[in-house]
């Protein structure tokens, strides 16, 4: 269940000070984005926007909600919120204006993801909870991405669940890691909640319940004769082998086909191989050889490499904790204020490096198309003009520069999705999403989807906007 108290206490602490201040109105600008790709990848895979409408579209405190924070006393026992705060915040629902980068979508360093405009009270409501949601749904739509692209077109399931992080980590990682590519999920709830195809073998415990192998396989067969995959490595797993080709044998002869083997244990390459040339001996090229054991795109890649008879890989632990890179260091930074005159003054948050420092404004990302391919992003203040040509500028390197001719093909990443704090449309299906996130990663150039030492995309500044944050910071140090 959605709660306004799914935030950080400072953010509440915050709202009663912007209230007392008589700033709670006072419109605002922020822009949830991160500094560095995950997995020293290419690119990221935008998601998490859909929960976190619904978040926003749900917020209002609760009378048991209010009572908890009427509830909280400073360290010397008084009231840490005042009576009159609560009061105000029961009426509370976000108003606010979203702009994002539709779920999906390939997405770089440094360029929004959201542009949240409204009542700053409001956007710093949000901040905790639209975080938390977009950076794991990103890290772990992009680690799917990446297994996906290793296992090129081999189709890859999620089995998760049972080592997710906790039970919302995990229903979120399904959605998310069907987003990246994978074709189902083990995990029911989230084939009952976002229809995404649940797919499935058995266990070991399957087989070491009967005191013959074969007959386990059998009795399974004969319970599911229309999908049975047998795990085959509970003992010796060419044997396993022999016995699973004698359990297709019997489905045949009642007119069914065995689905599959597992392979979950071993040298996978040197067993689906063996594995594969007796099933095809035996008249069954049609049985599919499935693989799992703690596997990896850099695991897949090598399999394949090497290559390994696996036609479905089952992908757990490391998807869903995204475990080379457990977070995604999203960050939201307020980037402009609204002045009286109606005009929009920029924020900085000032940084030792200048590519941390924050990036001012209210920001667009323009990305260009040559050919069906992406060739470059510009991230621009849509207060600003600029010419003709386009140069981007990479922020944590200044030389590293791209110029893009006028008239090049271009589309706004940033579409608008929530106004006055109503959605604009209606929510998208996650098939809608899966796909455009295929469409997306086929427009990037292979060097970019590399899992090691990726070519890095041009992503950046527009010039002008680099000249006014270089301006900026000049100023204030
Ligand atoms: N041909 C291969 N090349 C590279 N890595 C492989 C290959 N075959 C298996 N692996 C990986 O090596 C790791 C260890 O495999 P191994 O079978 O020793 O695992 P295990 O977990 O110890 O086995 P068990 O499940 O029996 O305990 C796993 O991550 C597995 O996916
Ligand atoms: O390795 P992962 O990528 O996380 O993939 C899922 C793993 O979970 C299961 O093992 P588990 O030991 O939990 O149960 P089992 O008895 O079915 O093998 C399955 O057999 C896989 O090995
Ligand atoms: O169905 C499977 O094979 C499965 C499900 C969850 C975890 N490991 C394997």
């Amino acid at each position: 269940m959605n709660s306004p108290l799914q935030t950080d206490l400072y953010q509440l602490t915050m709202a009663a000070a912007y209230w007392q201040a008589g700033k709670a109105e006072q419109e605002s600008v922020f822009h949830l984005f991160f500094r560095r790709l995950p997995f020293h990848g290419g690119y990221a895979i935008a998601a998490g926007l859909e929960p976190a409408l619904k978040w926003l579209e749900d917020f209002r405190f609760r009378a048991e909600e209010l009572d908890y924070l009427a509830s909280l006393r400073t360290r010397n026992d008084h009231p840490l919120f005042r009576e009159d705060f609560l009061a105000y915040l029961a009426d509370v629902r976000l108003e606010l204006d979203i702009d994002a980068v539709p779920e999906g979508s390939a997405a770089f360093a440094h360029e929004p993801l959201l542009r949240v405009q409204g009542q700053i009270l409001h956007a710093q409501l949000a901040e905790t909870a639209l975080l938390n949601l977009v950076n794991f749904q990103t890290l772990v739509a992009t680690k799917a991405a990446r297994i996906c692209h290793a296992a090129a077109g081999g189709p890859v399931f999620e089995f998760g669940y049972r080592r997710a992080q906790g039970p919302d980590g995990g229903l979120g990682a399904s959605r998310a890691a069907f987003i990246g590519g994978c074709e189902g999920t083990s995990n029911v709830l989230a084939g009952q909640q976002f229809g995404i195809p649940v797919r499935g073998t058995h266990a070991h415990s399957w087989v070491m319940s009967f005191d013959d192998e074969q007959e386990a396989f059998d009795r399974y067969a004969e319970a599911m004769p229309d999908n049975s995959t047998l795990l085959v490595d509970t003992y010796d797993t060419l044997d396993g082998v022999d016995k699973a080709i004698a359990t297709a044998r019997t489905l045949r002869e009642q007119g069914h086909e065995l689905s599959g083997i597992r392979l979950d244990s071993g040298d996978l390459a040197w067993l689906s191989q063996q594995a594969r040339a007796k099933f095809d001996a035996a008249g069954f090229p049609g049985v599919k050889i499935v693989a799992s054991n703690d596997l990896d795109e850099h695991l897949i890649e090598s399999l394949r490499h090497q290559e390994a008879k696996i036609d479905v890989w089952g992908v757990g632990t490391n998807l869903v904790t995204a475990a080379d890179q457990p977070a995604l260091g999203g960050v939201y930074k307020l980037a402009a204020l609204r002045r009286d005159d109606g005009s929009w003054q920029p924020r900085i948050k000032l940084s030792e490096q200048t590519a941390k420092s924050s990036i001012p404004g209210r920001l667009q990302v323009r990305r260009f198309v040559e050919g069906g391919k992406f060739i470059g992003d510009a991230i621009y203040d849509v207060d600003r003009t600029f010419g003709e040509t386009t140069t981007i500028i990479d922020p944590a390197d200044p030389i590293r520069t791209k110029e893009i001719p006028a008239g090049t093909e271009a589309v706004e990443l940033l579409q608008p999705v929530m106004k006055g704090g109503r959605r604009t449309g209606p929510a998208e299906s996650l098939e809608t999403i899966r796909t455009r996130c295929q469409e997306n990663l086929a427009a990037l150039h292979t060097g970019i989807l590399r899992l090691k030492n990726p070519h890095a995309y041009p992503a950046g500044l527009e010039e002008g906007l680099h000249e006014h944050r270089e301006k900026i910071l000049r100023e204030l140090r």
